[in-house]
């Protein structure tokens, strides 16, 4: 451990969090942890499930391996799953700042979500909801057990509806009807956060994250067959020019791993180290 590191979440003023140099900005994605769906191998699609002890377990481990990486703004679905995931996540965040959901479904809504002590809105990250990030349609597949359901109309097509890219489940959604939805949004809202020098974590599912993934790493049809994504392990993208530069690994990074991709991140994380250090021996 590196010196000082115990004392940084209890230590750190919560406004304290360095700013970095613009020239790149950071995308943490992450899969929800594991669903009480996911633990009896049901399809789950938009059926809104909520996380197992194990996810709860999963999710704050991810929010310790991303506690040192700087997150100005997160996305959610509209599904409880990755809410549960992101807020247990951020209650491991070193910035300490709290996640305060967004509410502007309507007019109301805003004038009575509305924060008006500017400094308490310096302590929070807004956290923003999105229907279109949520897992993909499962149609009538929903609420079945895979298993079985490989037994009943074969392990083929069972695969082809899960893994390929324009299978479409029984009246379900596709890949690429999925990615429709959640690669526009994505561009449409998500990015041009990072462009303004944003740092942004994604929680979604597998098959939204897919799809995304799909656009960053500019996976074709065949590709995307073979991407699988584990329940809540965090990937880091390096946002510069313009371009996605994908660090860390869906098959679960360190956090040290995380770090050792960028020199800017790495003296993010010294000077954090470094300012609670200074309060320690005051
Ligand atoms: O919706 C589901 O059932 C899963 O979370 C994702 O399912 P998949 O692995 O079948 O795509």
């Amino acid at each position: 451990m590196i010196r000082g590191e115990q004392y940084v979440s209890t230590l750190l003023p919560s406004n304290s969090c360095y700013h970095l140099s613009k020239t790149e900005s950071y995308l943490i994605l992450i899969r929800h942890g594991e669903s009480m769906w996911n633990e009896k191998n049901l399809f789950t699609g938009c059926v809104d499930v909520p996380l197992t002890s194990k996810g709860v377990d999963e999710a704050i481990e991810a929010g310790k391996r991303i506690r040192h990486l700087p997150i100005d703004v997160v996305y959610i679905s509209a599904l409880i799953r990755s809410q549960m995931t992101a807020m247990l996540a951020l209650t491991e965040h070193h910035c300490k700042k709290v996640p305060i959901i967004v509410h502007d479904e309507t007019e109301q809504a805003k004038v009575w979500s509305q924060i008006y002590s500017e400094g308490t809105e310096m302590q929070s990250v807004p956290v923003i909801k999105a229907w279109q990030l949520n897992e993909r349609m499962y149609g009538e597949l929903q609420g079945f057990n895979k298993l079985e359901t490989a037994e009943r109309c074969g392990k083929e097509q069972v695969y082809k509806w899960r893994r390929s890219y324009d299978a479409r489940p029984p009246n379900g959604e596709s890949l690429e009807m999925c990615l429709r939805r959640a690669v526009t949004y994505f561009k449409e809202q998500i990015e041009p956060q990072l462009s303004s020098g944003k740092n942004v974590m994604v929680v979604a599912h597998a098959n939204s994250l897919r799809s995304i993934l799909m656009y960053l790493d500019k996976l074709n049809a065949e590709e995307v067959i073979h991407l699988e994504l584990s329940t809540g392990v965090p990937m880091l993208y390096i946002y510069r020019e313009n371009q996605f530069i994908r660090r860390g690994s869906p098959l679960g990074s360190t956090e040290d791993g995380v770090y050792a991709y960028t020199e800017n991140l790495a003296l993010y994380k010294q000077n954090l180290l470094d300012e609670v250090l200074d309060e320690v021996s005051l």
